[in-house]
């Protein structure tokens, strides 16, 4: 089953009563889609011409990235490979991480596309956490955009899902493959540019169910991190998320793009007496520091690729949610 979730034209203001269902999305599903988002079709097929190059390369030549530029596969999932790309400089990010073993022009050109869609993504996300805070009144925006998130910044996750051969043909009963495990995302927004294989899945707020987040054309999915969660104590969800993939079919890999758009480590996550005022109880988020947080999920195996049962509720919450 696929949930149907709200599309937002992103290029012109909200209007009220897009605003109140973008925020009833944000507290149901914590997903929504955006349209007319200024990423072109062009630039997104140039990256994943490029992206296809260095994941088609040999695993040696790959791990010459380095730990921080390249995720091998069997670390999230045996399907999963990742490369990722850092701002504020997503120039001197990518380039670094080419440098290894590409011809100078590539690199270069890589590089370049990079820094533009790094760009192209920030200003995305200043509008798109703009649009949210306004979803709790219009003077929220102007209250705190700029002194809470201000100083955000963000960084790329190039994802390259695939099945082997040799588990296509295993004879089992499992037709669906997890090619990255049910987590949350630590980032304040994520927005996601996948192809139209699908695979997406959302948990349902009670827990129990999963709903695909259908591919849509021209759209883009955007979701609430834990960061972003946490600051609105708890009214923003923060969903559970994976991907799946399907076996026995011959549509190839999956390829997708996750920015993600976070605090800085310096920053001091704590609702603001007016968001949690608006919400149902009281305070049930202590204040943390961001990199605390940051380094709380990295110090645990699971926590490190953003899995459940490592995340900011286990992390921050002083209330049990009931
Ligand atoms: O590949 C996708 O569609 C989503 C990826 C994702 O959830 C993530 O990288 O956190
Ligand atoms: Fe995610």
């Amino acid at each position: 089953m696929s949930v149907e979730l709200p599309v937002f034209d992103i290029s012109k203001p909200l209007n009220e009563s897009s605003l109140t269902s973008l925020q009833d999305a944000c507290k149901e599903w914590g997903f929504f889609y955006v349209t007319n988002h200024g990423i072109s079709g062009d630039m997104y097929q140039k990256l994943r011409r490029f992206s296809s190059g260095v994941f088609g390369l040999g695993d040696e030549e790959k791990m010459k990235m380095g730990a921080s530029n390249y995720t091998p596969r069997f670390i999230a999932s045996p399907f999963f490979e990742s490369l990722r790309v850092s701002g504020p400089d997503y120039y001197a990010s990518a380039k670094s991480s080419l440098d290894a073993f590409a011809d100078q022009a590539t690199d270069e050109e890589f590089s370049e596309l990079m820094k533009e869609y790094g760009k192209r993504m920030t200003e995305l996300c200043e509008k798109i956490m703009k649009d949210i805070l306004s979803s709790f009144g219009d003077n929220l925006h102007h209250k705190y955009y700029e002194s809470e998130f201000g100083n955000c910044h963000g960084y790329f996750r190039i994802n390259n899902y695939t099945i082997p051969l040799e588990q296509d043909h295993q004879e089992d009963d499992v037709d669906l493959l997890e090619g990255l495990g049910m987590h949350t995302d630590m980032s304040c927004i994520t927005i996601v540019d996948q192809d139209d294989i699908g695979g997406l899945q959302v948990r349902t707020r009670d827990g129990i169910g999963l709903m695909d987040i259908n591919p849509k054309d021209q759209a883009l999915v955007v979701n609430v991190g834990d960061l972003l969660h946490a600051w609105t104590n708890g009214q923003l969800r923060s969903s559970q998320h994976r991907v799946v993939l399907k076996r026995h079919s011959s549509v190839g890999n999956r390829f997708s793009l996750a920015f993600f758009w976070c605090f800085d480590d310096q920053k001091v996550v704590f609702a603001p007496d007016e968001v949690v005022e608006g919400g149902k109880g009281g305070r049930v988020f202590r204040s943390f520091k961001c990199g605390d947080y940051l380094r709380f999920r990295e110090s645990n195996e699971k926590g490190k690729f953003e899995k459940v049962g490592h995340t900011v509720e286990d992390f921050a919450r002083t209330e049990d949610r009931n």
